[in-house]
């Protein structure tokens, strides 16, 4: 009997593992790990967690209604892994898709070495991203991995031409699937219990919300997307990082219609590409920060970002839209993080970790990516020298300030200071701050830039 473990991949359909399995033709195990190391603390209440939490609950529910049975045990993954397979000698196969996070490496070594350590094999296939990235890799013929966007992406086009296939084809309801034994102490917790099965967050139905883009929004795509007071974007991340549904199903759909606005909509799902195959390739990806001396920069005004008192309008905007929702818009979230390192002078690891807790469509390696171009400390990053203004911005973004009148608390609307301007009392001078700014990264970079690289 073979196991399979899902992680990133809450979907019945479409699954690399199914097709391994169904190829296979025996009876599965198929089971979800809980792990209280990712929902630790409040986490499990944070946007991001709860998101999580509910799209297991809906997972749980689709197995129901296909008449097949989802295993959800909560533990650490290699102990809960262990008794698994203790239990059920005749697991002789255990089957994840791969994730390339620091933890999920580590958790992910550790699941092989139990598996065998049983003489169970450990297979991981690629998943997450539109190209996987290991053929990709190797189709390009490069020794060393892309560090600039626009190249990456011309290869990744012209890979996805040559190479791309289909959809995964067999559904969960083609497979027979057994319960897994039942093991003292692995039932989830009362309180998690309750926010999975909670029915009443934002309705997630990804199919039905890719076909209401396609045949919408995506005609103006190109110059509405950063219009952020519209609902110009497909608002398909947090479902895709959650593995609701796959990149290579939006692929397909899209290719089905076509249209002109298709190439900047696929254009997007490259950058989420190319951060998820730096995040695999660039052993430093995840520890920029170590690679920078950082120690004149500080958290001084972090807490009034975080709390949308700055003074800035479309700031307090912005980070209100996300404490409240989950949500904040892509030209935001350039905005506010460069504001954050840049004009507030902050590291990014604080605005980092804050948006891991707060965003719905969280993903370590997106966010770290975006964090990263915003601080100009990663691989094709934003200039250190060419700082966003985030009240110019407002203006081209939102120029009659409808996303303004939205989310900026009333009282702050104060009709004396015209919409978009700072307010009297505003944390910062743009003007001088952004001198400081471009003094201190100027400082970082080029400090780095001399230090020998000891890693
Ligand atoms: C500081 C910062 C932090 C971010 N953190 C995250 C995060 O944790 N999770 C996350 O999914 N995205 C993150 N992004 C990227 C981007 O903001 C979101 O992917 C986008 O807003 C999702 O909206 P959408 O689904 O409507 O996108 P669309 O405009 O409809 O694009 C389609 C898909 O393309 C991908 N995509 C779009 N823009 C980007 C981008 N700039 N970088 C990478 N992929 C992109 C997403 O998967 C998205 O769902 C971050 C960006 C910044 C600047």
């Amino acid at each position: 009997m073979k196991l399979f473990i899902h992680r990133k991949d809450l979907r019945i359909s479409d699954l690399p593992a199914l097709d391994y399995m169904a190829a296979g033709g025996e009876p599965g195990m198929h089971a979800l790990f809980l792990d209280p190391f990712l929902l630790r603390g409040e986490r499990y209440r944070e946007h991001s967690g709860a998101g999580f939490l509910r799209a297991a609950g809906r997972l749980e529910r689709a197995y129901e209604k296909a008449g097949r049975k989802l295993n959800i045990l909560y533990g650490e993954p290699a102990a809960l892994l262990d008794r698994v397979l203790d239990a059920r000698p005749d697991i002789r196969e255990v089957i994840v898709h791969e994730d390339y996070t620091p933890y999920a490496n580590k958790r992910d070594r550790e699941l092989r070495e139990a598996a065998l350590a049983r003489g169970a094999a450990f297979t991981a296939l690629p998943d997450l991203s539109l190209a996987p990235m290991r053929d990709f890799h190797e189709w390009t013929g490069r020794q060393t991995p892309y560090k600039v966007f626009t190249p990456f992406y011309r290869q990744w086009r012209a890979f996805l031409a040559e190479r791309y296939t289909t959809v995964y084809a067999s559904e969960v309801s083609d497979l027979d699937t057994v319960a897994a034994p039942s093991l003292p102490d692995c039932g989830l917790p009362a309180h998690l219990k309750s926010v999975m099965e909670d029915r009443d967050g934002q309705a997630h139905e990804p199919e039905r919300r890719l076909r209401s883009f396609l045949n919408g929004a995506l005609s103006r795509y190109a110059e509405a997307r950063d219009a952020y007071a519209q609902d110009g974007t497909s608002r398909l991340s947090a479902s895709l990082n959650r593995g609701e549904i796959s990149a290579r199903r939006l692929y397909v759909a899209v290719g089905e219609l076509g249209s002109i606005q298709s190439e900047s909509w696929l254009r997007q799902l490259a950058w989420r590409d190319f951060y998820l195959y730096q995040s695999r390739m660039d052993p430093d990806y995840y520890h920029y920060e170590r690679k920078f001396d950082l120690s004149g920069l500080d958290d001084r005004h972090f807490a009034a970002w975080r709390d949308a008192r700055t003074g800035i309008p479309v700031i307090d905007a912005a980070m209100t839209h996300l404490n409240e929702t989950g949500w904040m818009p892509n030209r935001l979230r350039m905005i506010a993080a460069m504001f954050l390192t840049k004009n507030l002078r902050c590291p990014f690891i604080y605005g980092e970790r804050y948006f891991r807790l707060k965003l719905s469509d969280y993903d370590n390696a997106l966010n770290r990516g975006g964090w990263l171009w915003a601080s100009s400390l990663g691989f094709d990053a934003a200039p250190y020298f060419r700082i966003m203004n985030p009240v110019t911005q407002s203006k081209k973004f939102d120029p009659a300030g409808d996303y303004l009148r939205t989310w900026l608390p009333r009282a702050s609307l104060d009709a004396a200071v015209p919409i978009h301007e700072p307010a009297p009392d505003a944390i910062v001078d743009l003007r001088q701050s952004r001198l400081d700014a471009i003094a201190a990264y100027k400082a970082i970079i080029q400090n780095a830039a001399r230090e020998p690289d000891d890693d």
